[in-house]
């Protein structure tokens, strides 16, 4: 995997204008993976993947999933995001219990694939169960992965309906899931899907979507399935705010 610097990351974060605006509170910043107080499996991974210091995106993002907040964040592509909500969601699973814990649905086969190559690599001391829930691959594959057991699935929106409504992923102990490109989620009709999927999840899931624009049905899907979420942008800084109460 190709790594950027913190600088070139920077660079490409601020420098466009942010297409929802910026909000109110401060958000705390965490300027080193250190002071993030992550697992130190955890840590070894993000080691091994030569990364110093956390992108912006990080540093806004990975505390406030930590701890537990329902967010719609605004970011594009290259800021970070991917390893930022991965190094969360990590950090949420209960190694000690084997069912799954987060759920994090992307557009595409492709990022759907990215995000869980990046799953691999930071996971890779920890001995988490992960598995990839992709739509055009073998549901007999879908179906063997699970069985071997998955602590954080991975996948995209319709494969991973499929296998919720045929009981093959068990949602009880899902206590975050993160959507990822929203907005292109939406453009290739399939909000209905993540919708669908949303309702199956226990009441209070801690929710996390990640979208550079808001069409409307996202921004319905936030209103539905949210409480109190933060509103965090990486083009404006210390831009945090709470969206309107359900
Ligand atoms: N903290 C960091 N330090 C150095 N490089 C980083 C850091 N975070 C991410 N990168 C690198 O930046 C690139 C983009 O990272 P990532 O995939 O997380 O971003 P993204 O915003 O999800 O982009 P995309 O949507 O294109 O996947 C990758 O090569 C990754 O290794």
């Amino acid at each position: 995997m190709a790594h950027g610097t913190v600088a070139d990351i920077n660079d490409r974060v601020t420098s466009e204008p942010s297409p929802i605006g910026s909000g109110g509170a401060e958000v705390s910043i965490t300027e080193t993976f250190e002071n993030m107080m992550l697992k130190t499996e955890l840590l070894r991974g993000i080691r091994a993947l030569s990364l110093e210091y956390p992108s912006p995106f990080q540093q806004k993002v990975t505390l406030p999933i930590i701890n537990g907040h329902d967010i719609v964040v605004n970011a594009q592509s290259g800021s970070g995001k991917t390893i930022g909500f991965v190094i969360s969601a990590l950090q949420r699973i209960d190694t000690t219990k084997f069912s799954c814990q987060v759920l994090i649905l992307a557009p595409t086969r492709e990022a759907a694939q990215h995000i869980k190559n990046f799953v691999d690599g930071l996971s890779h001391f920890m001995g988490i169960k992960s598995c990839a829930l992709i739509g055009g691959s073998r549901m007999q594959d879908t179906v063997a992965a699970l069985e071997q057991g998955c602590q954080l699935a991975v996948g995209t929106p319709g494969r991973v309906l499929d296998c919720v409504q045929r009981i093959l992923l068990a949602t009880d102990d899902i206590r975050l899931v993160v959507v990822d490109g929203a907005d292109e989620i939406s453009w290739n009709g399939l909000i209905t899907f993540v919708s669908d999927i949303l309702q199956s999840l226990s009441k209070g899931t801690q929710f996390v979507l990640v979208s550079p624009s808001m069409p409307d049905n996202v921004v319905e899907l936030t209103r539905k399935f949210m409480l109190k979420p933060l509103r965090i942008s990486v083009w404006n800084e210390n831009s945090v705010q709470l969206l309107e109460e359900k």
